[in-house]
């Protein structure tokens, strides 16, 4: 069987734009446009709405210059208004070559907004039309409010369809503007209307706001439609559009029989992120395919299914979208979401290690720590690191202060060997007020403490604020210079847990 092409348009730069707050430099728009139309081969493009800006003109020059040069021109499309012309000429001197005309698709939009006849509207529409073509511009027509035009005016709508089919035009395009269709509703209107005009092209443009833009477009696909309209990371206004990255998944696994699509999914995952890094909104990590957490496996269980011939795949492989899969180091994660990461590092514990470690990364987990594959080897070392100490000193508690303009102090108390010992000091800083203090127990104990001569602290790559940080403390005494290591995500304990260490060595 033949497949059924399906038109992808992405109208990031155009809908997408305008997510509130978000506003692309032209430099910016370039770089995306280029890399929707180069790397993720979408098939069109919608840049802008016409006489928006004198920036907003620069940045569709500059693309169009660029689409012309390299065979694009026909793929840009751009956002114009019934103005009698303007558009057109704003068009004409940007440089652009095709325009998706804005008109009004329900009766309420028409009569309550422009205030006109359907006969002035067409007629209106018919002129400007008339005039793109004399310029070499090819339309498409947008019926905004179109599926509250089917709701309350379908008669309205089919008389528009009727004029529409009759001029010379690329594409009708029909918005779900306010994203108010269910996916029972998307596949009765579409199919009333590829029914009545097989020969049509026509395009789906939907909206998120019951977060039903994914089902709708799939109820457009059965319904016949031939392009859809997308946008990166499902910008756009209000809820926003329906997104680019699950739409091509959901073509891909659910119509893979019957429809084709050309948008290249390994580069679905790393044109998300650049738009995120543009826009300054953040994917949610939950998005599907481009969230940050969609393709790691928390559950221990899960871990050890993948294990045993892939019994938590799905058919959404993070390969496929240029990604990979992650395996969660926390609470739940058990012996196999370490042994995972264990294979990935290049590292092997033997059985009573990697239980020392799972239990490790059981209780940091349990105080919610986030725990990350990059932590792995500060938590082996720091666990096989305690192996080599006996617990005859125990640091039982401590206050640490620290305040504007008085001198950091610390309380602390030990046991040595059962024997309970409580002092108080002071100190240039948290750690050092903590030595006196435990200076002072050992001098009044008649013991001596080895020197202090080096003291470096490090965080595994990659961290964040919340991240595991790592003292490391080089020691001396008459014979022997020894380093002892403390991991904590508070940075003074860090150095307080490498020093009870040394006090046990
Ligand atoms: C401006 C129009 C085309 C639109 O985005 C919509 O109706 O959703």
């Amino acid at each position: 069987m033949t497949k059924r092409k399906i038109e992808i348009m992405d109208t990031t730069l155009r809908d997408g734009e305008q997510t509130s707050g978000v506003s692309f430099p032209s430099a910016e728009k370039l770089t995306i446009a280029k890399l929707l139309l180069e790397e993720l081969n979408v098939d069109r493009i919608e840049v802008a709405s016409a006489r928006v800006s004198k920036g907003e003109f620069n940045a569709v020059k500059a693309i169009t210059d660029w689409a012309n040069k390299n065979g694009y021109i026909d793929r840009v499309e751009m956002l114009t208004f019934v103005d009698g012309g303007s558009s057109i000429d704003w068009m004409n001197n940007a440089g652009a070559k095709v325009q998706n005309l804005l008109t009004k698709g329900s009766l309420n939009h028409l009569t309550h907004q422009l205030k006109k006849t359907p006969e002035q509207h067409f007629s209106e529409i018919r002129e400007v039309v008339d005039l793109a073509q004399k310029s070499g511009i090819k339309t498409n027509v947008y019926l905004e409010d179109w599926s509250n035009g089917m709701h309350n005016s379908p008669e309205y709508v089919f008389q528009f369809l009727d004029f529409l089919v009759t001029l010379p035009l690329e594409r009708i395009l029909l918005p779900d503007t306010l994203g108010v269709l269910t996916h029972y509703q998307t596949f009765d209107y579409f199919s009333q209307i590829t029914a009545k005009y097989p020969d049509t092209h026509f395009d789906f443009h939907a909206h998120n706001d019951y977060d039903l833009s994914v089902a709708n477009v799939m109820e457009a696909i059965k319904a016949g439609a031939k392009g859809l309209h997308l946008t990166v990371n499902g910008m756009g206004e209000r809820a926003g559009n329906a997104p680019m990255a699950s739409v091509v998944a959901v073509i891909n696994d659910f119509f893979k029989e019957e429809v084709e699509i050309q948008v290249k999914e390994t580069s679905l995952y790393s044109v998300s992120k650049l738009i995120e890094t543009f826009s300054g909104v953040r994917i949610p990590s939950n998005k599907p395919v481009v969230g940050d957490n969609v393709f790691t496996q928390t559950a221990g269980i899960h871990a050890d299914g993948d294990n045993k011939n892939n019994l938590y795949f799905n058919d959404l492989m993070p390969e496929r979208f240029g990604r990979k899969r992650k395996y969660a180091l926390g609470k739940t994660s058990g012996k196999a979401n370490i042994e995972k990461n264990l294979q990935e590092l290049g590292l092997q514990l033997n059985d009573e290690d990697l239980k020392k470690v799972t239990q490790r990364i059981i209780e940091l987990g349990d105080q919610k720590e986030l725990v990350t594959k990059e932590d792995l080897p500060y938590i082996i070392s720091d666990v096989l690191d305690s192996n080599l100490y006996q617990e005859k000193v125990t640091i039982e508690s401590y206050v640490l202060t620290h305040s504007k303009g008085l001198k950091p102090s610390t309380t602390v108390a030990l046991t040595i060997d059962d024997e309970y010992f409580q002092e108080h000091a002071q100190g240039d800083g948290q750690y050092d007020a903590f030595m006196n203090a435990i200076k002072k127990i050992y001098v009044n104990k008649g013991m001596s403490l080895p020197k202090l001569v080096d003291y470096a602290v490090r965080i595994p790559p990659g961290s964040t604020s919340d991240a595991l940080c790592e003292t490391i403390i080089t020691w001396e005494t008459k014979d022997k210079r020894f380093i002892t290591r403390g991991l904590d995500s508070d940075q003074t304990v860090s150095a307080i847990k490498a020093t009870q260490k040394m006090l046990n060595i």
